[in-house]
């Protein structure tokens, strides 16, 4: 690390979040590692930028890479900077992220190792993390209905059956259950999750993909299943022990599988989805509720490090 740049000339428009057991994407080029502050305090990690070839036009593509849970995993669900995170990576030039997350599973047929695509999300979280960047004199509210990017759901998708037969087992939607923990669920609601159609159960889903959400930026979760939670009768209860022994086992297969997605967004042809197309502006017009005079300035200054212009 001693000798990388720590800065990086052009807009980095795709990154990844690093999550349980995922904390570095090797095989990638490190070209830099930026110590980025924002109005909400530094990110959990530096940002690593990564060089990658485009398989299409052989070009190098930059792709940054964060650590949710810090460089050490010293930041528990609950304390993790989710607003410095995405402000962080939307001041760089990001739009569109791929989320790594170990989770339980909540279904018979999700095994431990096999990898889910969420397409829903159920807040279980308690309101204790900051959860939005509207507030302080400047009310916005965005949809949210389908809480993940579609187009980058399907590349994904597409990505993880390329390696399925070759160690990969993918179900292609799901229900995550975003809990507050840091404890596990008790049995009972485990199963009340089950009667409710969770797929699998995490801690770190939100306020993540909220505030991804806000900042316009495209955002898709990849679940590794780690366990059965503790509503299982014949299996073991999730303990930190066995995510961390299935993530380690699987430990390449998440590599392969993040590193397949990443090739395929380096493409030309995806250029519409990781520039956020489909978001941009959003907020402007989101934030549009609050009339000038009621704005708070402290707000105003922060929402103009994130979107510069739009509230001018
Ligand atoms: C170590 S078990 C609980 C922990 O694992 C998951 O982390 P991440 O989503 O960052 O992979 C889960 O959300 C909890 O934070
Ligand atoms: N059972 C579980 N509950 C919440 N988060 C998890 N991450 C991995 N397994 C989990």
């Amino acid at each position: 690390m001693a000798d990388l740049a720590t800065t990086y000339p052009d807009p980095v428009q795709i990154a990844v979040i690093g999550g349980t057991g995922l904390r570095e994407l090797p095989g990638f080029a490190q070209v830099a590692t930026l110590s980025v502050e924002t109005p909400w305090g530094n990110p959990s990690s530096p940002i690593t930028i990564l060089h990658h070839n485009s398989p299409s036009s052989g070009k190098p593509i930059p792709i940054a890479f964060l650590s949710r849970h810090g460089l050490y995993h010293e930041y528990a669900p609950h304390e993790v900077p989710s607003r410095a995170n995405i402000a962080a990576l939307r001041s760089i030039g990001v739009r569109a992220v791929i989320a790594f997350s170990a989770v339980g599973s909540l279904q018979e047929a999700i095994r431990p190792r096999d990898f889910l695509i969420p397409d829903q999300i159920i807040d279980r979280t308690k309101g204790v993390r900051p959860w939005t960047f509207f507030e302080g004199g400047m009310v916005g509210h965005v949809g949210f209905a389908d809480p993940f990017d579609t187009a980058l759901s399907s590349i994904v998708s597409k990505c993880g059956h390329s390696l399925e037969g070759d160690g990969v087992k993918l179900h292609d939607s799901g229900t995550l259950i975003c809990m507050e923990g840091p404890q596990f669920s008790t049995r009972a609601e485990s199963n009340l999750y089950r009667s409710w159609g969770g797929s699998v159960i995490n801690m770190s889903a939100l306020p993540e993909a909220k505030l991804a959400r806000e900042a316009e930026i495209a955002y898709q979760m990849i679940c590794m299943a780690t366990d059965y939670d503790c509503w299982h009768s014949a299996g073991e209860s999730v303990s930190v022990e066995l995510v961390m022994s299935h993530m380690r086992a699987n430990s390449d297969n998440a590599r392969r599988f993040v590193g397949t997605v990443l090739d395929e967004l380096s493409k030309e042809e995806h250029a519409h989805i990781v520039s956020g197309e489909s978001l941009r502006e959003q907020s402007k017009s989101a934030a549009m509720m609050t009339g000038k005079e009621g704005r708070g300035e402290e707000t105003v200054k922060k929402m103009s490090w994130l979107f510069p212009g739009y509230y001018d």
